[in-house]
């Protein structure tokens, strides 16, 4: 596996934080990096033991993590990110007069990788990702950007390294960072976006007379199918519509209605609102 990067093998990665989406990039990780020691430390034990009880995830404490991890991965909420990276700042520091072939990644909505730099007062190479939840499934997206990384060779192929491992399990397209919050707000936030609208198709197939079971069955089988034939398909999105309508069937119906509604200006503000907390959350 990735013969073409140039990483130890005996790398070690660390994550700060296996809470929710913490323990879906570990797991996605140690399936992938087979090689590779991953270190995990979290407040709460019970995340810990539920990652070594299954995975090949060791546990550690999070200092140790900072001082001795050449990926450290930072998986706490925004806000409690500047009180961890200053209580670790003298040991970043102290790294850094040796060597500082290491690379901090963050996922917290919101953060900018300066953020990071100046919580440690030091320009680390740092690679702030935004996954979401499907990454579970291997039906996940990560879009990235990178600070201090481009020229260092070190910080380079750690990154090619996580493309790689997490690219088995999401897309991981490279955005610039000003695009970060949009998708923070698209891709990141938006499985919640997804399973409200597949709630909302359920409720309506028990109005039109099903049972709840089977609504939500065929609710869920819907949406997945759909989004896979997007995928696959060369049409758009328009013309894969256009071939469920059958001239004068039922389709058209319901796609009337919808189109008369204010279904787009919905979606739109609701991840427009998504964003705008995510441009909040930096200051
Ligand atoms: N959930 C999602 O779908 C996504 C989340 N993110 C980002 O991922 C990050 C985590 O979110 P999420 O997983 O939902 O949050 P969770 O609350 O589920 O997980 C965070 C975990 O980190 C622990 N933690 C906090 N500070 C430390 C510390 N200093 N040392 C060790 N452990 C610590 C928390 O413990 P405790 O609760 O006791 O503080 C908690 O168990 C956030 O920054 C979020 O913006 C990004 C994309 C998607
Ligand atoms: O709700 C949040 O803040 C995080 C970031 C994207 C998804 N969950």
């Amino acid at each position: 596996m990735n013969q073409n990067i140039e990483v130890d093998i005996d790398l070690k990665i660390g994550f700060v934080g296996v809470g929710h989406m913490g323990s879906i990039l570990a797991r996605a990780l140690s399936s992938a990096a087979t090689d590779c020691a991953i270190y995990v430390a979290d407040k709460k034990e019970q995340h810990i033991l539920d990652l070594i009880d299954d995975t090949s995830c060791l546990s550690a404490n999070a200092e140790d993590i900072c001082k001795t991890c050449d990926i450290v991965i930072l998986g706490m909420r925004p806000q409690g990110q500047p009180d961890f990276l200053k209580s670790v700042k003298g040991i970043v520091s102290e790294r850094v007069n040796t060597s500082t072939d290491f690379l901090f990644v963050t996922m917290a909505a919101g953060v900018p990788m300066a953020s990071v730099q100046n919580n440690l007062d030091y320009k680390v190479p740092v690679m702030r990702i935004m996954p979401n939840t499907p990454v579970a499934i291997e039906a996940g997206a990560i879009p990235y950007c990178t600070s201090c990384v481009d020229g260092n060779r070190g910080a380079e192929a750690k990154v090619d390294f996580l493309k790689s491992c997490w690219g088995k399990s999401a897309v991981l397209p490279r955005v610039d960072e000003s695009q970060m919050d949009a998708v923070c707000a698209l891709s990141g936030s938006g499985p919640a976006f997804v399973y409200r609208f597949i709630e909302a198709m359920a409720n309506a197939g028990e109005a039109a007379g099903l049972d709840a079971e089977t609504a939500s069955l065929l609710a869920k089988q819907t949406v997945l199918g759909s989004a896979k034939l997007a995928c696959d398909s060369v049409k758009s999105v328009g013309e894969l519509a256009d071939e469920v309508c059958s001239p004068g069937g039922t389709t058209i119906e319901g796609v009337n209605v919808l189109d008369a509604s204010d279904f787009n200006d919905c979606v739109r503000d609701t991840v427009l609102a998504s964003a705008r907390r995510s441009k909040e959350l930096s200051k």
